[in-house]
């Protein structure tokens, strides 16, 4: 396990204190900036960090801005990445159970550092349950690819023409 890590300037705080809350657990990561709270474009940090998980070198990634939501949208458009912005515990377990999701985010303008912790270590720590949920990992993988004949495979009625 190791982690890529990032924030724009509206998640540079909450990121330095998951940082201590990654040493904690033991879990090396990589910080991909940004260094300070001069204002920043949350998307020039959130595609290295997703190319980065995507490419397999990171198990998974964090990207920090203030709400978690630009980072989760641009995340979101790298092949392969499942972002997802939480900020409870519940859907923290939740979303690597079943989404297997492999970049979080939160916003530092939203969630304390306290629970923004247990989030991380929640979601850190959750494996992907499997089974069923596989199935619907596949669907979205077939959407992504553009393969109809894979969404045909998996047998989605959301794609009539596969
Ligand atoms: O992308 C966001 C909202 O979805 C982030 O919260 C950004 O951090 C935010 O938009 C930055 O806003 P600012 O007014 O430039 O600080």
């Amino acid at each position: 396990m190791n982690v890529a890590i990032a924030a724009d300037h509206g998640g540079f705080a909450l990121k330095e204190h998951l940082k201590t809350v990654l040493e904690d657990l033991g879990i090396p990561y990589t910080d991909f900036g940004c260094h300070s709270e001069a204002s920043v474009d949350y998307p020039d940090f959130a595609v290295p960090v997703a190319e980065a998980v995507a490419r397999g070198e990171y198990t998974r990634g964090v990207l920090i801005c203030g709400t978690g939501l630009g980072m989760a949208i641009t995340a979101n458009k790298i092949p392969g990445i499942r972002a997802v912005t939480v900020h409870d515990t519940f859907s923290a377990k939740a979303t690597r159970l079943h989404n297997d999701s492999n970049v979080l985010t939160m916003g530092g303008r939203v969630i304390g550092p306290g629970l923004a912790g247990e989030v991380l270590r929640v979601w850190l720590e959750t494996p992907f349950e499997g089974g069923r949920h596989q199935r619907r990992l596949d669907k979205i993988a077939a959407v992504e690819e553009h393969r109809p004949e894979l969404r045909a495979e998996a047998g989605d009625p959301a794609c009539p023409n596969c």
